[in-house]
C-alpha cells in the first residue's frame, strides 16, 4: 500500500488517483525507455500521439471507472488513431494489460484493485472513448492528461501524467507525476516525484518510489534568485515576450529555467524559480489558441495550495467550468505571492511594447 495519504476529505479518490498515475508511470516510463520510430502518430492538429499516451489514458479510466463509474472523463486521446492502425492498438492493449500485471509495480500496487487483470481490445477501447466528455459548471468530472509534454517526452526529457478531480467547476484534487524531475532540484540523481494537491487542504510531494513520505510543498513569498520557468517549445508560448517580462522583473538574464510539461508547476509549487509565465503566441504573430483544462488543472491546484497566485496573464482566475478549454482565460501567470501582481503588471508593460512592435 502507498504511505498514508495527508489529506482528510476525497480520501478515496485521492487513493485511485495516486494508484492509477503510478501505473501510468511505470508505463510511460519504460516506453520512453524504448519508443521506436512506429511507435508515435500525428494527431489531426499535427501534434504528436504515442502508443504511451494512449495507454497511459486507457489504465488511469479503467481505474476511474471500476472506482467511481458515474463520474465523467475529459481526456486528452481518443481512439482515432488506434481504430485505423492494427499495430498501434495491439501495442496498446499489452501496454495496458502490462501495467496491471502483478508485481510489476512493487509492494506499492499489493492488494490494490486490478493487480493480475486483463483487459480485452473492447474495454481499452471503451475506456479510451469515455475521455470525450465535455466538462461543464455542474458535476463530477476527471480530466486527465496522460502524457503532459509529449514532445518533451520524445526527446527523453521531462513529461508529466496529470488527473485531477473537477466538482462543479472547481478543481479540488490533483495529482501530478513527473517521472524525470530530480527529486530536491530540477536535475538531480534521484529522478521521480509525485505531486498531490487538495482544495483548501495543502499541496504535498514524495519520490515516486515505493512508500516514501509525503512533504508539503510551500512556495517562499519572495523566492531568491527569482527566475522564470517556460516551456522548452517557443510554439507554445512566445519566449521573447517572457525575456521582457523576467527583465522587468528584475530576473538575471539567462536564468529561466525551461521545461516541458506541468513539470514547471511542479517545480514552483516547490520554490523552485518564483514564477511561471506562458503567454500566448498570437502576441508574436501566432495563432489564436485556447489552453486545454487537462494541462492546468493539477498545476495550478498544487501552486495556489502551496501559497503561490495562479491567474490567466490579465491577473484573471482561471476558469475551469467552461468545458474541455480554458475558454474564458488567456494565457497564464502563475507565482510566488510576493511576485505575481508585479508579474502581471509587467506582462501588460511587455504586452503593449510587443504590441508596437508587431
Ligand atoms: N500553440 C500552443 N500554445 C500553448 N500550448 C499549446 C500549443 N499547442 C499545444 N499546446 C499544449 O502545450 C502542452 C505542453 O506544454 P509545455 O510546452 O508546457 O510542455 C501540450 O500538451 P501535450 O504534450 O499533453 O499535448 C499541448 O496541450
Ligand atoms: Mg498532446
Ligand atoms: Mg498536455
Ligand atoms: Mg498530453
Amino acid at each position: 500500500m502507498s504511505s498514508a495519504l495527508p489529506i482528510k476529505t476525497y480520501t478515496k479518490e485521492a487513493e485511485v488517483a495516486v494508484q492509477a498515475v503510478l501505473r501510468a508511470c511505470h508505463v510511460t516510463k519504460s516506453v520512453q525507455d524504448t519508443l521506436k520510430v512506429d511507435d508515435k502518430v500525428s494527431k489531426p492538429d499535427k501534434s504528436p500521439v504515442t502508443i504511451g499516451d494512449l495507454a497511459a489514458q486507457a489504465l488511469i479510466t479503467l481505474h476511474l471507472q471500476n472506482a467511481f463509474p458515474e463520474d465523467k472523463i475529459v481526456g486528452e486521446e481518443d481512439t482515432t488513431e488506434l481504430r485505423k492502425n492494427d499495430g498501434l492498438r495491439n501495442k496498446v492493449v499489452g501496454l495496458v494489460n502490462e501495467g496491471f500485471a502483478k508485481g510489476k509495480l512493487g509492494k506499492e500496487s499489493e492488494g490494490i484493485w486490478g493487480e493480475g487483470e486483463s483487459f480485452s481490445e473492447d474495454s481499452v477501447l471503451t475506456a479510451l472513448d469515455l475521455g470525450s466528455h465535455t466538462g461543464g459548471p455542474t458535476g463530477r468530472s476527471w480530466t486527465i492528461d496522460p502524457i503532459d509534454g509529449t514532445l518533451g517526452f520524445l526527446r527523453k526529457e521531462q513529461y508529466a501524467v496529470c488527473l485531477a478531480l473537477i466538482v462543479d467547476g472547481i478543481v479540488q484534487l490533483g495529482v501530478l507525476a513527473c517521472p524525470n524531475l530530480g527529486t530536491t532540484a530540477v536535475t538531480d540523481s534521484q529522478t521521480g516525484v509525485l505531486f498531490l494537491a487538495k482544495k483548501n487542504e495543502g499541496g504535498w510531494m514524495r519520490s515516486l518510489k515505493d512508500d516514501a513520505k509525503w512533504e508539503k510543498t510551500t512556495i517562499p513569498e519572495h523566492p531568491t534568485p527569482l527566475r522564470f520557468l517556460e516551456s522548452v517549445e517557443s510554439g507554445h508560448s512566445a519566449h521573447s515576450v517572457q525575456a521582457r517580462i523576467g527583465e522587468l522583473l528584475g530576473v538575471q538574464e539567462g536564468t529561466s529555467l525551461r521545461m516541458d510539461s506541468q513539470a514547471k508547476y511542479g517545480a514552483l509549487g516547490r520554490g523552485e524559480g518564483g514564477c511561471y509565465l506562458r503567454i500566448p503566441t498570437k502576441y508574436i504573430g501566432g495563432k489564436d489558441y485556447q489552453e486545454k483544462i487537462w494541462d492546468h488543472a493539477s498545476g495550478s491546484l498544487l501552486i495556489s495550495e502551496s501559497g503561490g497566485v495562479v491567474s490567466d496573464m490579465h491577473g484573471a482566475p482561471l476558469d475551469f467550468s467552461r468545458g474541455r478549454t480554458l475558454s474564458a482565460n488567456e494565457g497564464i501567470v502563475a507565482a510566488a505571492s510576493g511576485v505575481h501582481a508585479k508579474a502581471v503588471e509587467s506582462v501588460k508593460k511587455a504586452i503593449e511594447e510587443f504590441g508596437k512592435k508587431v
